[in-house]
């Protein structure tokens, strides 16, 4: 198998990825050059240089996952890659410490005109009056984005005796108590703040999510850095503020263009600036590329990755309990689509007992896929199983009940058209699945090969001839389960069989007498 790696990556995760696989570095590639190559690979190995478009992935045939050997994914189009079934994953904390040491130099740097002043002795000047600073011990910082990165930089500031202030709609007040900072609007750490941080991904609720307005709420000595992606603060607005004084500086080491050569930014004095660096130590580019290789290694040989960005990532050990309710709701699913034998318009998975108190995720994807595999085939995957079923305006319904009878857990899937429907209850017994009732009959079978399942009146002389059309074919029955009604009411019979029983064998079970219809289940 082939992996491209279309950006700088560090030798250790070069040298992992070597042992498995045929591995070209080619960077600095064009749109065009990547639409041109990348059909010729299975995984994509970027940084922030490689922008992964959709025009790309639509091209990238044979790809089973892109990694990002970093943290922000706003340079790939990860909708795309969803829709089109391929992994993305990110390296969400190999450069965290670095990130945040990075903002923190670029904080005290700010402060104290480091930079400037740098550059002004080494023009031979002895400016000390020009660079005069301010300290930010008893400061207070605005950290817009309260995540890996923020908290670090939060609780560096707070070894620097700063005050914290954040934004961040999804931090709990609990969270942010224990980081010991106070969570405010964006505006209200933008009146207040001395020094304001961004460290939000960029996404459509973010971009510019600093404008103008923001600025004109800012003190005039206000200071602001921006180590996580241009964009995030509106570079137009930064500069006006800058050039007409609105605030005394900032300190930016991501641009919305990079390299930024016809950014407004360049132009500012008060502006200190680093060529998107926040990530640039030997320890974290280790970090991220092992990271990142590991995902590679293990999806291209069949395995799961940890830090998928679309598709449900679980802790190992709570996968290892989840595992075998993965695969049932799977072959459920499958069973009962082949069941419904057509379209349908809705699923409905749901969950009773112990299982419901779970995270439930894992096992609803796996039921899309194995109820849109029967029509769709392998082009269906856990990745896409979600876009796949919203592109097909099946509805997906999520039911959970704490009590389930008789098992500590069960799953139910319900496939539904119109006034009709089919559905399967199962439950894991150890560590294996089973199936506990078909059309609310019970049963008892292993889900797994092949099983006929038999809609019958139930009355004498009917099994028996089901049975012979079986045995005259030579298809040997290996288990048998026949729902539990009074006499002439209607039941089914589920028949797992050692070999596929094909169309015209099943048209003759289903001309047998009280038989009601007949189909074949290929699990
Ligand atoms: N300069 C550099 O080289 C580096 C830059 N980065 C950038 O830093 C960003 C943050 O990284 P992490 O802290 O690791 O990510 P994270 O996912 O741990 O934290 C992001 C935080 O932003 C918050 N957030 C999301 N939407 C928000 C909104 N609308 N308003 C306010 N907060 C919002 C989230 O709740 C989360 O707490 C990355 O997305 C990346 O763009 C990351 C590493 C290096
Ligand atoms: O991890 C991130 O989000 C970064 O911005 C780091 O970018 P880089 O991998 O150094 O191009």
């Amino acid at each position: 198998m082939k992996v491209l790696v279309s950006d700088p990556l560090s030798e250790q995760g070069l040298t992992k990825l070597n042992e498995h696989f045929t591995v070209d570095v080619l960077t600095g590639l064009s749109e065009e050059e990547l639409v041109e190559k990348i059909p010729d690979y299975e995984a994509l190995v970027i940084r922030s240089g490689t922008q992964v478009t959709r025009k790309v992935i639509e091209a990238a045939d044979k790809m089973k996952i892109i990694g990002r050997a970093g943290v922000g994914v706003d340079n790939i189009d990860v909708e795309a890659a969803t829709e089109k079934g391929i992994i993305v994953v990110n390296a969400p904390e190999g450069n965290m410490l670095s990130a945040a040491e990075h903002t923190v130099a670029m904080m005290l740097a700010l402060s104290r005109n480091i930079p400037q002043a740098n550059s002004s002795l080494k023009s031979k000047k002895w400016e000390r009056k020009k660079f005069m600073g301010v300290e930010v011990n008893g400061k207070t910082l605005g950290v817009i984005g309260l995540g890996r990165i923020g908290a670090e930089v939060a609780k560096r500031a707070q070894g620097l005796e700063m005050d914290i202030l954040a934004y961040d709609p999804f931090i709990s007040e609990e969270r942010a108590k224990e980081l010991g900072v106070k969570l405010m609007s964006v505006q209200e750490i933008a009146k207040e703040a001395d020094f304001i941080t961004v460290h939000t991904p960029l996404t459509k609720e973010t971009r510019n999510i600093i404008d103008k307005e923001e600025f004109d709420m800012m003190k005039d000595n206000a200071r602001i850095i921006n180590c996580a992606r241009g964009g995030i603060i509106n570079e137009e607005a930064l500069a006006e503020a800058l050039k007409n004084g609105k605030i005394a500086g900032a300190a930016v080491d991501v641009f919305v263009n990079e390299p930024p050569f016809d950014s407004p930014l360049l132009e500012c004095e008060n502006l200190i600036a680093t060529p998107h660096l926040g990530a640039s130590t030997q320890e974290a580019q280790i970090n991220v590329a092992v990271s990142v290789a590991d995902e590679v290694i293990s999806v291209l040989r069949g395995g799961s990755a940890k830090n998928a960005l679309n598709i449900p990532s679980v802790k190992p050990e709570i996968m290892t309990m989840l595992a075998p309710y993965i695969q049932l709701a799977e072959t459920m699913s499958s069973a009962c689509a082949q069941l419904m034998g057509k379209n349908y318009e809705s699923i409905e998975i749901s969950y009773h007992g112990e299982i419901a108190e779970k995270d439930t995720r894992p096992m609803t994807v796996a039921a899309l896929k194995g109820m849109l595999q029967v029509a769709l085939g392998s082009g269906v995957n856990y990745v896409n199983a979600p876009s796949v079923a919203k592109s097909r305006k099946v509805e997906v319904i999520e039911s959970k009940s704490e009590t389930s009878e008789e098992y500590a857990s069960t799953i139910g899937i319900k496939i539904t058209k119109g006034n009709e429907s089919e559905s399967i209850m199962g439950a894991v017994i150890g560590d294996a699945g089973k199936i506990i009732s078909i059309n609310g009959e019970h049963v008892d079978i292993v889900p797994s090969g092949f099983i006929v399942v038999a809609k019958h009146i139930n009355k004498p002389n009917v099994i028996g001839p089901c049975c012979i059309v079986l045995g005259k074919n030579n298809i040997n029955i290996s288990g048998m389960q026949v729902g539990r009604v009074e006499v002439g009411e209607t039941t089914i019979m589920a028949l797992n069989v050692d070999s596929e029983v094909s169309e015209p064998i099943l048209k003759e079970m289903r001309s047998v007498e009280g038989i009601i219809d007949a189909k074949l289940i290929s699990l």
